[in-house]
């Protein structure tokens, strides 16, 4: 069994300790000749991870070819941004059928489909087995060393989320299933914008009541908006909704949060916005949803995103927005 892992980076490292403990070959693929030297030299992914040792079996190339050569899955974690145009450099370089299993949060660059929907749509039914996700609350900094973590194999057709749940069940890895792929995808991609709002509401001094409120109606946001798109109640108090979303706004490992504090210290988006490098999926995230219930659904209200918005792209000062949502009309459910 071997599987491809698109990426060298913090979540392509800590998936590829989980597969090679549960005993499957893996070849990473990636385009840092740095990394990849970390890897197969030096046996880590410094950049990363400074104190972890990883497993000499641990491979990388900057040659797909040779990285999806033989491989029974490919897994991505490069940044939604990269997703497309790498799996349009695989597409004729298959010999072989695949099963696809993402695991980026967000949105395509080109065409703002979910993550499932864009494999599907470069990759014919006569190129691919299947398309699956591996999602749910995991910081790479605690799954590279082995810290318990339970995430969510999703995929339409429920032996193959079985299957991709056995793939990576171990005994500090625990994997659920869910064939509901539109609740698992949104939700997994609107707590990153939640968690920039967590962020900015910790840079500007706020303590835990304001981070329960903000978790608590965050949840209720992604919630509804997922459900719009025609994701399932029951996924959103589930490992890929309100799971992620807790681990995403209360983790100093989260870049999404991390994006927003620094944002909340200066009370400024600009500078974030010019000289951020990190991925911070959450920030496009919050664009893509914004736009499109503007279009979609004009009436659907989303405060909390409409704050973030307003930070990050109109120039919105973040404590004046923190106002305006407190200030808001009164509501009578909680
Ligand atoms: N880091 C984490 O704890 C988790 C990350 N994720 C998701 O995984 C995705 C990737 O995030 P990270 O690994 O954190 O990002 P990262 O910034 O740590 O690494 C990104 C990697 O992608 C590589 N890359 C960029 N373009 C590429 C291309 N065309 N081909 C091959 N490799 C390319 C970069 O060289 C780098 O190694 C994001 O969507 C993120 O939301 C999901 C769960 C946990
Ligand atoms: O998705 C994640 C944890 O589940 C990683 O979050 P960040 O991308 O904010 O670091």
């Amino acid at each position: 069994m071997k599987t491809a892992i698109l990426g060298t980076g913090s979540w392509a490292t800590g998936l590829a300790r989980v597969l090679n403990d549960n005993g499957v070959e893996v070849l990473m693929y990636g385009v840092d000749n740095r990394e990849i030297d970390d890897i197969n030299i030096r046996h880590c992914n410094y950049k990363y991870f400074k104190n972890v040792k990883l497993e000499k079996e641990i491979k990388a190339t900057n040659n797909l070819s040779e990285a999806i050569d033989g491989a029974d899955y490919i897994l991505i974690t490069v940044p939604t941004k990269f997703v497309r145009s790498v799996l349009e450099e695989v597409k004729p370089l298959l010999k072989k059928k695949v099963t696809v299993i993402n695991a980026s949060k967000g949105f395509d660059m080109e065409t703002n489909m979910s993550m499932s929907n864009t494999i599907r749509s470069v990759f014919t039914n006569n190129e691919i087995n299947s398309v699956a996700s591996i999602i749910g609350p995991s910081h790479a900094e605690e799954v590279v060393v082995r810290m318990l973590t339970a995430v969510c194999a999703v995929s339409k057709d429920i032996e193959v989320a079985r299957a991709v749940q056995h793939l990576f069940a171990n005994d500090y890895f625990r994997v659920y299933t869910t064939t509901d792929e539109t609740g698992a995808e949104m939700g997994v991609a609107y707590k990153n914008v939640i968690a920039v709002a967590s962020g900015i509401l910790s840079g500007l001094g706020y303590g835990d009541n304001a981070r329960a409120a903000l978790i608590t109606r965050g949840l209720y946001e992604m919630t509804r908006y997922g459900m719009l798109k025609g994701g399932e109640l029951s996924t959103f108090i589930g490992l890929t909704g309100v799971g992620d979303l807790i681990v995403t706004c209360s983790s100093i490992h989260s870049r999404n949060f991390q994006a927003g504090k620094e944002i909340g210290l200066s009370n400024d988006a600009s500078d974030f916005m010019i000289g951020n490098s990190k991925t911070v999926e959450g920030v496009r995230t919050a664009k893509v949803i914004h736009d499109e219930i503007k279009e979609r659904f004009p009436h659907f209200e989303a405060p909390i995103l409409d704050a973030v918005y307003s930070v990050l792209y109109e120039n919105a000062i973040p404590s004046v927005k923190v106002k305006d949502l407190m200030n808001r009309a009164l509501k009578s459910e909680q």
